[in-house]
């Protein structure tokens, strides 16, 4: 038999596990795994036993939101052999299971983790922390990880829009220098976001065209400082029709970057805080993990509407 771990957040997504759990456990026992039950208690349990147990399994799979999935991934980054990672989405956006096709329907998502086929997938790194899919700084990103859980389950993905539309309020901008390949930006900046991923904040297409998501490549966007109200505007409405090429707006690939800034910068990271620097390094580790998924194959990545 196959030996699976299988780590959930019992609280993630209103506690979205409860009523499927007796489904999903009888999914992987169906398909022949022998199954080791984690819940997690508190933050960083998911990071710690993916690190310490998950080499010992075939199989680790974990059910939560970003933040689960972010520790797991940080969990198993640790290990010299990793095992293959599979993924029941249970958060508020889940903008991970969206870019990789994962249904958002937990059982369907334990079947497609039985019936799926390992994806390789390039893990990013912010200093010493790994992200799975998106770190940023500036507006709109306090809007994760800021709303406390339980104002997050209550109002949902609300709840992620209007913190955004309040942090706009108070627009702060930052002095950085970044640099990658043969290129140097100086500018002022509201916002930067280094993704891989094709949806961020429950947007798809945000994060441009092309996108692989083993390509060794991030996707960068950087929006410049606006100096009034017109401008913002102008902005916004370049985000909501995807206008990557405004002239606000740094729109790149690099697989790596080197920010810095006189002042320190808040980061999030897969939703969650990500620590505050002064000199940001920026690494792609291409297709250092595999998950699994039924709707990715041969290297194209096909988007889902679930
Ligand atoms: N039993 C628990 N009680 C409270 N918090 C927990 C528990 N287990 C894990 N956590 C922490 O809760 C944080 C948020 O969890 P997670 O991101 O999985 O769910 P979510 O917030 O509902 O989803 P999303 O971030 O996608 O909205 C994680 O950083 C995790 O470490």
């Amino acid at each position: 038999m196959k030996k699976m771990l299988f780590i959930y957040n019992p609280q993630a997504g209103k506690g979205k596990i409860k009523s499927s759990l007796s489904d999903i456990i009888e999914t992987f026992v169906q398909a022949d795994y022998e199954v080791t039950i984690y819940s997690t208690k508190e933050r960083d349990d998911a990071r710690r036993i993916a690190f310490e147990k998950g080499q010992e399994y075939d199989l680790v799979v974990c059910s939560g939101g970003d933040g689960t999935l972010n520790e797991v991934t940080s969990g198993l980054m640790k290990c010299p052999h990793a095992p293959v990672i599979g993924y029941l989405p249970a958060g508020t956006t889940n903008d991970f299971a969206s870019s990789m096709g994962i249904p958002k329907n937990m059982v369907k998502a334990a079947e497609a983790v039985v019936k799926g086929e390992p994806f390789a997938y390039d893990i990013g790194s912010l200093n010493e922390r790994y992200f799975t899919y998106v770190a940023g700084f500036g507006v709109f990103t306090n809007v994760s990880y800021e709303t406390p859980q339980t104002t997050k389950n209550l109002f949902g993905r609300a709840a992620y829009i209007l913190g955004g539309i309040m942090s706009l309020a108070t627009v702060k901008s930052y002095r950085v220098r970044v640099e990658y390949d043969d290129t140097v930006i100086e500018d002022e900046l509201i916002y930067g976001m280094v993704t891989n991923a094709n949806s961020v904040g429950g947007f798809k297409g945000i994060t441009g065209k092309d996108v692989g998501l083993d390509d060794g490549e991030f996707e960068v966007t950087l929006i410049k400082r606006p100096k009034n109200i017109v401008e913002l505007q102008h902005i916004v409405n370049a985000l909501l029709v995807r206008d990557l090429g405004d002239k606000f707006i740094y729109s790149f690939h690099a697989s790596n970057l080197d920010i810095t800034c006189e002042e320190e910068v808040s980061w999030t990271i897969d939703g969650e805080f990500g620590g505050a620097y002064t000199h940001m390094h920026l690494q792609n580790h291409q297709q250092a993990l595999s998950y699994l998924t039924t709707t990715i194959t041969d290297k194209q990545v096909i988007i889902e509407e679930q």
